[in-house]
C-alpha cells in the first residue's frame, strides 16, 4: 500500500507546514502548487490521500476536488473561505473532511485527521440497518475514511457477523429493525463485550427522546439521531475509536515489561490462572518452566548495566520466537517463565532443551551466557505453588553446575 500524501497548495508557507505534518506522520510527501501540477503528479504516482486547497491559481472554486476524488484519493479540503455556500459546495463531494484555515488549531486538526486515516485500515465497523439506502450511505461515509465495513440487516444477523468477524471494533446500529431491534442487540452484545472492548453507536430517526436514553442505558457508547451531518458522525466515531485505542494502549502497557516488552508477571498470573482452571476442568497436567540466566550479575559487573539491559532484550527476542505459541513472561530480573498448553511433557522438554542449547551457542551483544531451567509436570492448579515447585528444580539446576534442565519426570 502506498504511503504517499499529495499536497495541492499554492501558498509556500502553508504547504511547508502541511509537508512537515505529513513527514512527521511517516508519509512520503509531494507538493503541487497548481491544479496542472497536481494532474501531472497524479498521472505518475499512486497517492494514499491528499490535502487540497480550495482556491488555486488555475482552479479558483474547488475545481481540484473532483480530480483527486476521481483518482480515488482520499481528500481533505483546506480553505480560507468560511461561508456556508462554500461549505455546502465542498461537502457535496465524498471528501474525508473540510477544514477552514481559521487558526493554528486547523493544522492540529489536520494532523489528527491525517494520523487517523492509515489506522482506519485496520478498524472493522459493522453497520446494522434494515434500510438498504441507509446502509449504502453509511458504507460510503465509512469507506472514504478507509474503514473496513461489514453489514447486517437486523440484530440477529449482526450477532452472527460478530461471531465470524472477531476484529469488529465498532457497531453502528439502527433501532427499528425486524427480528431483533438495535436496543436488544446492544444489551446482547454487552453480555459478552464491555464498552471499552467494542464501541456501539445507536442511530435512530425516532422522535421519541426515550430511544437515546434506552440505547445508552443498555450499553451503547454514543447515539446519533438520523438524519445526521457527516461531520458530526465522523467526529463522534473517531472520538470513540480513539477511546478504544487509548484503553488498548493502557492495557498493553500494564501487561508488558518495560525493558523487554515481554508479558509481565501480572499478565502471566492472570492468564495462567485462566489456563489452570481449563486444565483442572479437563484433568490436564500442568506443565510449567522457570528459566534463569546464569551468572547474570557477572554480565552487569563486568560490562555494565546498559549492556546487561541489551543482553536481556536480545534474550527476550529469542525467547519470544521459540515459545510464541505458549504463555510466556519475564517474571522479574533475569527470570522467565513458560506455561505450556496443548502440548505433551516430552515436547515441552524437547523445546526447552533446544532453546537451552541455542542460548548456549549464541552471542548476544558479544556476550556468551547460559540458562538453567526447572520444569514441572504436576496436577497442581495453584500458580504460586506450581511456580514454587519449578523454582525448586531451578535451584537444583543451579546447584548441579548450571546450563541444565531439571524436571519431575526422567
Ligand atoms: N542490566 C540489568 N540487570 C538486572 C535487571 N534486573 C535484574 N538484574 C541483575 O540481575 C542480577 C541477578 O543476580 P543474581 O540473582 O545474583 O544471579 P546470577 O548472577 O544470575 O547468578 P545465578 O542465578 O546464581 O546463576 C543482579 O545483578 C541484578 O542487578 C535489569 O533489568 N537489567
Amino acid at each position: 500500500m502506498t504511503n504517499k500524501l499529495l499536497i495541492i497548495e499554492d501558498n509556500p508557507a502553508i504547504a511547508k507546514i502541511q509537508k512537515h505534518i505529513g513527514i512527521k506522520l511517516g508519509f512520503e510527501v509531494d507538493i503541487a502548487n497548481s491544479l496542472a501540477a497536481a494532474i501531472d503528479l497524479i498521472e505518475q504516482n499512486e497517492y494514499f490521500c491528499s490535502v487540497v486547497d480550495f482556491v488555486l491559481p488555475d482552479a479558483p472554486y474547488g475545481e481540484a476536488i473532483p480530480f483527486t476524488i476521481g483518482a480515488d484519493i482520499s481528500t481533505i479540503v483546506m480553505t480560507g473561505k468560511l461561508d456556508n455556500e462554500t461549505r455546502e459546495y465542498v461537502l457535496r463531494y465524498p471528501i474525508v473532511d473540510y477544514i477552514t484555515k481559521e487558526s493554528r488549531q486547523a493544522f492540529t486538526y489536520l494532523e489528527t485527521q491525517l494520523a487517523r486515516l492509515p489506522k482506519n485500515i485496520n478498524v472493522r465497523i459493522l453497520i446494522v440497518e434494515d434500510s438498504f439506502a441507509t446502509r449504502k450511505h453509511l458504507n460510503s461515509l465509512l469507506s472514504r475514511h478507509k474503514y473496513k465495513v461489514s453489514q447486517a440487516s437486523d440484530g440477529a444477523q449482526a450477532l452472527k457477523q460478530l461471531n465470524s468477524h472477531s476484529d469488529i471494533q465498532v457497531i453502528i446500529t439502527d433501532n427499528e429493525m425486524p427480528i431483533m431491534d438495535g436496543i436488544t442487540l446492544t444489551s446482547k452484545i454487552r453480555e459478552t463485550f464491555n464498552n471499552d472492548e467494542k464501541v456501539i453507536i445507536g442511530i435512530s430517526s425516532s422522535k421519541d427522546n426515550q430511544v437515546s436514553a434506552r440505547f445508552l442505558k443498555n450499553g451503547a457508547n454514543d447515539y446519533l439521531r438520523k438524519p445526521f451531518f457527516p461531520e458530526e458522525f465522523y467526529c463522534r466515531l473517531s472520538q470513540n475509536i480513539e477511546m478504544l485505542d487509548n484503553i488498548a494502549t493502557i492495557k498493553q502497557q500494564a501487561n508488558s515489561d518495560y525493558l523487554t516488552k515481554l508479558p509481565n508477571r501480572r499478565y502471566f498470573f492472570e492468564q495462567a490462572e485462566i489456563n489452570s482452571k481449563i486444565n483442572e476442568e479437563n484433568k490436564q497436567i500442568c506443565i510449567l518452566a522457570m528459566i534463569d540466566i546464569d551468572h547474570f550479575k557477572a554480565v552487569n559487573d563486568n560490562l555494565g548495566h546498559d549492556i546487561g539491559d541489551e543482553v536481556l532484550k536480545g534474550f527476550a527476542k529469542i525467547f519470544m520466537r521459540y515459545f510464541n505459541d505458549q504463555l510466556i513472561a519475564r517474571l522479574g530480573g533475569e527470570e522467565f517463565s513458560v506455561y505450556f498448553t496443548n502440548t505433551s511433557f516430552d515436547k515441552a522438554k524437547e523445546q526447552l532443551e533446544t532453546f537451552r542449547k541455542v542460548i548456549e551457542k549464541c552471542k548476544i551483544n558479544n556476550v556468551f551466557f547460559t540458562v538453567s531451567i526447572g520444569l514441572i509436570y504436576q496436577d497442581n492448579y495453584n500458580i504460586d505453588q506450581a511456580l514454587k515447585a519449578a523454582d525448586e528444580h531451578l535451584y537444583t539446576a543451579k546447584k548441579f553446575g548450571r546450563n541444565i534442565l531439571i524436571s519431575d519426570k526422567y
